[in-house]
């Protein structure tokens, strides 16, 4: 650690040594703590733009030259090139001293064996790890450029430092690590720089479209800002795109450990550097927590190799964790057999593909509207595409029999029913950490399903004991009205 903090105070960081220092703690590792108290809107360290490894800064893709840069595509393959080779430059590369200080080893899914990864069956998150991605990006642009460039890639390094292997390790330092670094507004990037950045950088290749562990905020700003490729149309999508140019590996920034409800420091950019600045007052001896942005269980361990096990009402997890349904299993519940025409216009109509529950336990709207879509008759079907409007989410009595058999179906891909995963769960003894953390996700998960049962069918409860009331007194009688929409 004085290693590090050695080589980045001697290549141009600052950094109040009086305010915080780097300590092991058991159950977050390596965190950055508070050495005495500081004051909200401290500044604990500054990083100058310079000193941020990137595709930018990185003289990788210049020596490459443009042909050959373009030929690693538009995906993270260039980044993870860029920090493999200047790794393998040793000292002579200007961020040698932070190489050094990065971790090898990591609790993240890509590195998880076929059995760990068993332990999260029914989690959707399965789906997102993007490991063969990963490794045909590295056997279809990375390798030959290795080999054809024994000028930059040392043939004798090719079979110790230059393989898939540290492939898998570098990205994942920037799965974990990186933030989204926007140039100064307004500044012009080197002509040279310009030249050589791909057209557009697509963060799907290795990350599954992912939003980077920070976004930077303009100091005095307090916005933040997600990125999701998903909802965006075409031209929102290739700006988007365009950002992942940004993405950057920010020494001293990334040694912050973060915990969802505990972020006490967020980074800030001026036009010369970046600042991680106390958004809160920190006692001595605290930990300094930055954000992730509070994501599920499931993506933090994808991502992150952690989890949030922060005690709640009804159980351990993160009050920020969802589970995610297929509309497969929504087409399957709704028994209907004239479904593709329905479904392929529902898609075309801008409609989700998988619907998002979380702890607040509401129905998501577009999963009702789909249902209600699929149970039309005829003639329903066919006014519902002249007007071109999907139906109103109302939960009526035939959708609420849909909703209730998709959350069951959904329950029912969980090898272990949720019961026996708590008890498991609550004996945490024998455990190995990896297991618990995919106990905790897949556990929450099921919560989320089951509450969400319970919730309707009070709400089923409810709704016939006043129409039994108003049939009484001979009134019209209604569904319970529509759910709330599902946050994403
Ligand atoms: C940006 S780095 C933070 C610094 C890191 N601890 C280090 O040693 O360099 C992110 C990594 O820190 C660890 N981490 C962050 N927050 C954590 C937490 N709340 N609990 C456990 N580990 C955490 C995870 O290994 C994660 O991949």
């Amino acid at each position: 650690m004085t290693d590090f903090l050695g080589w980045f105070t001697s290549t141009g960081g600052s950094l109040d040594g009086t305010a915080i220092g780097l300590a092991d703690i058991p159950e977050t590792g390596r965190s950055a703590v508070a050495l005495r108290d500081i004051e909200e809107g401290e500044k604990l360290f500054a990083i100058p733009r310079s000193l941020l490894l990137s595709i930018r800064t990185s003289e990788l893709p210049s020596l490459l030259g443009e042909e050959e840069w373009k030929s690693l595509g538009d995906g993270w393959a260039g980044l993870i090139l860029c920090m493999m080779w200047e790794e393998a430059r040793g000292e002579e590369s200007k961020w040698a001293g932070y190489l050094r200080s990065m971790p090898t080893e990591f609790g993240s899914l890509m590195f998880w064996s076929d059995e760990e990864l068993g332990w999260l069956r029914g989690s959707m998150v399965l789906d997102k790890i993007g490991k063969e991605a990963a490794e045909k990006d590295y056997n279809e642009k990375v390798l030959p450029l290795l080999q054809k460039r024994s000028d930059l890639f040392r043939p004798s390094l090719l079979s110790s430092h230059f393989t898939l292997q540290n492939y898998h390790i570098q990205g994942s330092r920037i799965l974990s690590r990186s933030f989204t670094v926007s140039p100064w507004p307004g500044a012009a990037a080197p002509a040279d720089d310009e030249d050589e950045a791909p057209d557009l950088v697509d963060t799907s290749a290795a990350s599954g479209g992912d939003v980077l562990m920070g976004e930077v905020n303009v100091l005095g700003d307090d916005s933040e800002e997600n990125i999701d490729l998903g909802d965006l149309d075409e031209e929102e999508e290739d700006e988007e795109r365009e950002k992942t140019e940004d993405v950057a590996m920010v020494p001293m920034a990334d040694m912050l450990n973060a915990r969802c409800g505990c972020n006490n420091a967020r980074l800030f950019y001026t036009r010369d550097d970046l600042q991680m600045v106390a958004t809160k007052p920190i006692a001595s001896g605290e930990q300094i927590w930055n954000t992730y942005g509070d994501p599920p269980n499931s993506d933090l361990l994808r991502r992150y190799g952690h989890v949030d096990a922060l005690p709640l009402p009804d159980g351990v997890g993160s009050p920020s964790d969802v589970v995610e349904i297929n509309a497969d299993t929504v087409v399957e519940a709704a028994k209907v057999e004239a479904y593709q025409e329905r479904v392929d216009w529902w898609l075309e109509e801008g409609g989700d593909d998988a619907f998002v529950l979380d702890t607040t336990y509401d129905l998501p709207e577009d999963m009702l509207s789909l249902i209600r879509l699929l149970l039309l008759t005829q003639e329903d079907w066919e006014k519902a595409q002249s007007k071109g409007k999907p139906p109103r989410p109302k939960l009526d009595e035939k959708s609420y029999e849909v909703v209730k058999v998709v959350l069951q179906k959904r329950l029912a891909m969980y090898p272990m029913p949720f019961a026996e995963q708590e008890a498991l769960l609550a004996s945490t003894a024998g455990l190995s950490e990896r297991r618990r953390n995919a106990l905790i996700v897949t556990t929450a998960e099921q919560r989320i399903l089951h509450n969400t049962l319970n919730k309707l069918e009070r709400l089923k409860e409810r709704s016939s004991k006043a129409s039994d009331g108003r049939k009484r007194k001979g009134e019209k009688e209604e569904g319970p009205g529509p759910a709330k929409k599902a946050r994403r």
